[in-house]
């Protein structure tokens, strides 16, 4: 069967195939799409009895959601692809990269296992989503979905709740029927895809150990786990698993490493997102129309560098990032910077608190004068945001 399924991204790039999990459509990535689609010909599909894409009577395997998959690039006429999935997905992409390793260039599995629960488990779920339907089950799965932060949010329940009670009975059920006879774990040894492999630390539903086991038994494989996430970590901790899907296919990979051109354009894309998250869409949209012939390459060459590899970088968070360059620019005099980064700072999460304490150590290891005028501007800049007046 050839799913329902929808193309995002410059029609040259490589393509970026992004597959659902259970119970949900192919907008779960809608948090992914600007990132992954500024550098990839991004694939989203939904999987069977899941979204657009009908059901066909259970019980599946999952060779039947990896064929679908097949059929849809067989569709496209799309050769090699990278792949990532959530759960289902991940392990409709374990399939794959076992059975079909020339198809699949790179993967990344998130919040998935390659054996999960018992067959029993799966069968009875299938059994009680026939008889009552996937409405009956949204409470239970948005709790294992989302930490509770979250999965009292209104607008998260109306969309991913929404999601999972649109979902087909019949294919709800027949991908339960998959998961129950799925036998990959004695496939992973076989992967030979470079391969991430990301987990919830609050996940519920597949635990981090999960994650560990597939990260042990495929040989080239790198494990990240998350904080402050459950099951679809793609939604509550989206800009970090933005940040590793585009490290894991963008920056070691071949195609966008061997062109250097495509390469700068990459940083560039990920450099953008970057400096507007930090320093704000309002910033940023000035300093681009300011741009003159003249200044243009130094625009071009910080929004890469500065912002697409330093800021862009997983080695040191954003607000260790952001203490340490007040502390720099604070005690080099630069006080059009220091403004920007204070705010910036304040974007990044970093308390007023903290920034006095940056400007304390300034103070001792820089001197006081050039604490004193750093004090002067930081108390203005935090004065203003406090007024309202903080963009
Ligand atoms: O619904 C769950 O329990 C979690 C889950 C298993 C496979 C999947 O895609 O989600």
């Amino acid at each position: 069967m050839i799913p329902d399924y929808e193309l995002t991204g410059p029609p040259n790039a490589p393509v970026l195939v992004l597959s659902n999990s259970l119970g949900t459509d192919r907008t779960m990535w809608d948090q992914q799409l600007p990132e992954l689609s500024s550098r990839f010909r991004v694939l989203r599909y939904d999987q069977r009895g899941h979204g657009k894409t009908p059901a066909t009577p259970g019980p599946y395997e999952l060779e039947t959601l990896g064929r679908d998959v097949l059929d849809l690039l067989d569709h496209l006429e799309i050769v090699r692809v990278r792949f990532a999935g959530v759960s289902l997905g991940g392990m409709t992409g374990m399939w794959l990269a076992a059975n079909a390793p020339e198809r699949i260039e790179r993967l990344a599995l998130l919040c998935t296992s390659a054996a999960l629960g018992t067959p029993e488990n799966w069968r009875e779920r299938a059994a009680f989503v026939r008889a009552n339907g996937t409405g009956a089950m949204t409470d239970s799965t948005l709790g294992r979905w989302f930490t509770a932060e979250l999965s009292s949010r209104q607008d998260v329940v109306a969309k991913y709740g929404g999601m999972m009670a649109a979902t087909d009975d019949e294919g709800y059920a027949g991908c339960c029927e998959a998961i129950a006879g799925m036998a990959l774990e004695g496939r992973l040894g076989g992967i030979t895809a470079p391969t991430l492999v990301v987990a919830g630390y609050d996940d519920p539903a597949t635990p981090p150990e999960h994650a560990e086991r597939i990260a042990a038994g495929i040989p080239n494989a790198r494990l990240a786990v998350l904080e402050r996430a459950a099951h679809l970590a793609n939604v509550e901790q989206a800009e970090r698993v933005n940040r590793l899907l585009v490290e894991h296919f963008v920056s070691e990979g071949e195609p966008m490493s061997t062109a250097s051109g495509e390469a700068a354009t990459a940083r560039t894309g990920t450099g953008m997102a970057v400096r507007r998250q930090v320093l704000g869409d309002e910033h940023v949209d000035r300093a681009i129309e300011r741009r003159t012939e003249f200044t243009e390459p130094f625009q071009d060459f910080i929004t890469r560098y500065a912002w697409g590899e330093l800021w862009a970088s997983e080695g040191m968070d954003r607000p260790t990032r952001s203490c340490v360059t007040l502390a720099i620019l604070a005690a080099t005099g630069c006080h059009d910077e220091l403004a920007m980064h204070v705010r910036a700072a304040r974007r990044n999460g970093v308390e007023a608190s903290t920034i006095r304490e940056v400007l304390m150590h300034v103070a001792v290891y820089a001197g006081v004068p050039k604490a004193n005028s750093a004090f002067a501007l930081a108390d203005r800049i935090l004065g203003e945001e406090a007024d309202g007046n903080g963009a």
